[in-house]
């Protein structure tokens, strides 16, 4: 049965990748920031992948928005992404990589061409519509892929660290966007984040990753007091 105050949830759900075995559990609110902290190596972005379908479980079952996807592949998922690297198509340009999350057939009205536009925009990309991946700077691409997740605009938005390569003003400017289009559009953002400033700023509950499970999964206020965790502790502290 799926309860509609949780847009995720992993069901008992195992991994084995090399050496290091991973065990998810935990059901997430619908409509909220969520950000997932742990030291590197701790397996954020596993949880990510799973998510997002790139892995796949050995056991249990993943539910996103209600439905199974545990067999789903990734372009079928309810999800838009913006990961670390590997954001583009290396050999289309900017306007085609933005348009291709909009429709994978590239059939584009009016109105998703303006958005296209628009979106990039927003990032500080105005003019980059036919610049192909290879000539902006890996702050320029995250951005770019970024512009694409808000055109997308899917219940689910998942990002690994989306705004590491920024400056601090951009990063910021970046984390003020995505709140914009949070509360816009009441999707759920999953985002991985090393920096408990930016937690502390944009989540609405936290999930602090351990040795490939979850050890704290609370609403923020809970989350940023929580002294269980020596873990949790030194990254609310660093
Ligand atoms: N395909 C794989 N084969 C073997 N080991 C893997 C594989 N993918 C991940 N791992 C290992 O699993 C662990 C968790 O990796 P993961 O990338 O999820 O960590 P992370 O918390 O995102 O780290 P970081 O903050 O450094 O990006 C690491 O020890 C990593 O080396």
């Amino acid at each position: 049965m799926h309860d509609p105050q949780f847009s995720i949830e992993m069901r008992d759900v195992s991994l084995q990748l090399g050496r290091q075995d991973f065990h998810f559990d935990c059901r997430l609110p619908a409509g909220a920031v969520i950000a997932v902290t742990g030291a590197s190596g701790a397996g954020k972005s596993t949880f990510l992948n799973l998510l997002a379908g790139f892995d796949v479980p050995g056991r249990g079952r993943i539910l996103i928005a209600g439905k199974d996807v545990t067999d789903e592949y990734p372009a079928r998922r309810a999800v838009s992404l913006v990961f670390q690297d590997n954001n583009l198509f290396a050999h289309l340009d900017i306007f085609t990589n933005i348009g291709l999350g909009i429709n994978p057939a590239m059939k584009l009205t009016a109105a998703d061409r303006r958005s296209i536009t628009s979106a990039l925009e927003k990032v500080g990309l105005a003019g980059f519509e036919r610049r192909m991946p290879g000539t902006l700077s890996g702050g320029e691409r995250q951005r770019a892929a970024f512009a694409r997740a808000l055109v997308r605009n899917r219940p689910v938005l998942l990002l690994d660290e989306p705004f590491a390569a920024l400056d601090p003003g951009l990063r910021n400017g970046m984390a003020a966007l995505l709140l914009d289009m949070h509360r816009e559009t009441g999707n759920t953002v999953v985002v991985v984040s090393h920096d408990p400033d930016e937690v502390k700023r944009i989540a609405d509950f936290g999930l602090f990753i351990e040795g490939g499970r979850i050890v704290v999964a609370a609403p923020i206020g809970k989350f940023l007091g929580c002294e269980d965790h020596p873990g949790l502790t030194q990254f609310l502290r660093s």
